[in-house]
């Protein structure tokens, strides 16, 4: 199979579909690799070290797109994107579709298939693919979220450590999942008070019996997260329903009962945010401000440590990358149902029941289109 991996065009995504150590397992299990010149040098792969991992190299974007059965990239098709895709293509990447109707038309027009990073599970109930990149958003957010609190960016001037003599920070976590937990570790390594708040028991009892100690879990009814929320220096969203559009979880009413400057960090934006005043933001112009509340709304937060970030995402793609071309997606899904998970559209069809919910859209049972 010829597999073909573009430059990232997202506003400041630094971060590359795949490593020279991935081009050379694909092209040791016989296939051969199409990287766009310069694709890498943001995460610290030059042209070279994919040339000697057996790769070639393409002038444009264009080129791998027509050529490529395979394309894998990290972040959704932007629209010029999407117009190179075609039938018979297939698309590994994250997609968020979700909240998302203008990428999910384009993709149904090409006619190509798409398996979305963060749909695939694992046998524990997990999102291996998501996780890397939530194992790194999460410990971005307490940094970016101290960083909104200093006065110069609109913040309340609140260091989250305190001093001797001043308090900490309190700092409150919607959603206790890979990316809760570990900003909950950094935030109360930076000396923050922290308090985790879910809905799932099982996991706060695994936050606690862990945790314990190190930061707080509280259940999450609207009583305790409106209670929280109002308390906080600084609030993480962090919740997740796979697939799904986030739920809204702070109206823009409750902003009022929050401290003037307070920041909020909404990592979960990618799936809409759990905010209802939260609206994605680049890596650009990061925060803005809603009724004196900083809002830092990054969808593409990884990319800020683009080495890190593509290193640890092509760990956990590599091997669903060489399955889906050493057999195809269609063996390759059927022979693993974890991975048909990760389907969400194929030749013309939403394949992924919670996007078809948040959009409205007609859905077809992903083993229906593996037929
Ligand atoms: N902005 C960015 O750059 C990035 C965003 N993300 C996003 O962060 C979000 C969280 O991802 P993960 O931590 O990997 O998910 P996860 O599945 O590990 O954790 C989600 C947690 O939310 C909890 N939850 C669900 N509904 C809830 C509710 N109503 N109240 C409280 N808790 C609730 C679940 O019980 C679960 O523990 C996702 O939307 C993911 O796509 C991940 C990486 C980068
Ligand atoms: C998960 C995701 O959206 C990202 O890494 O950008
Ligand atoms: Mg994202």
């Amino acid at each position: 199979m010829k597999i073909g991996c573009p430059k990232e065009i997202k506003p400041q995504e630094f971060r590359v579909g795949m490593t020279p150590n991935a081009a050379h397992e694909a092209v040791a299990h016989g296939h051969s690799v199409l990287i766009q010149a310069g694709a890498g040098v943001g995460a610290g792969f030059a042209d070279e070290d994919y040339i000697a991992a057996g790769a070639e190299i393409a002038g444009n974007a264009s080129d791998v797109f027509a050529k490529a059965d395979m394309i894998v990239k990290v972040k959704e098709p932007q629209a010029g994107e999407r117009k190179m895709l075609r039938e018979c293509q297939l698309l590994f990447t994250y997609l968020h579709l979700a909240p998302d109707p203008e990428q999910t038309k384009d993709l149904l027009a090409s006619g190509c298939t798409a398996i979305a990073y963060e749909t695939v599970t694992d046998r524990n109930g997990g999102l291996p693919l998501l996780a890397p990149m939530s194992e790194v958003a999460g410990r971005l957010a307490p940094q970016v979220g101290a960083w909104t609190l200093q006065k110069a960016n609109g913040g309340r001037g609140v260091l989250m450590g305190g001093v001797p003599g001043v308090g900490p920070a309190r700092v409150a976590v919607i959603g206790g999942g890979v990316v809760g937990t570990h900003a909950a570790r950094i935030a109360a390594g930076m000396g923050a008070d922290v308090t985790v708040l879910d809905r799932s028991l099982p996991r706060m009892r695994y936050l606690d019996d862990v945790y314990g100690g190190t930061f707080k879990t509280s259940y999450a009814s609207a009583g305790n997260t409106a209670e929280l929320v109002a308390e906080a220096d600084m609030v993480i969203g962090a919740v997740l329903i796979p697939g799904a559009a986030a739920p809204k979880l702070v109206t823009r009413e409750q902003l009022s009962s929050m401290k003037q400057g307070a920041a909020i960090v909404d990592v979960a934006i990618d799936q809409g945010g759990c905010f209802e005043t939260s609206k994605a933001t680049t890596h650009e112009d990061p925060i803005y401000d809603v009724d004196g509340i900083m809002h830092y709304c990054v969808a593409n937060m990884p990319g800020a440590v683009a080495r890190t970030s593509t290193i640890a995402l092509g760990n956990a793609t590599m091997p669903f990358m060489l399955a889906l071309a050493d057999k195809g997606w269609k063996q390759a899904c059927a022979d693993d149902p974890h991975l048909l998970e990760g389907l969400n559209v194929h030749a013309g069809k939403l394949t992924y029941f919670a996007v078809g919910k948040a959009l409205g859209m007609d859905v077809i049972s992903p083993q229906l289109a593996i037929k």
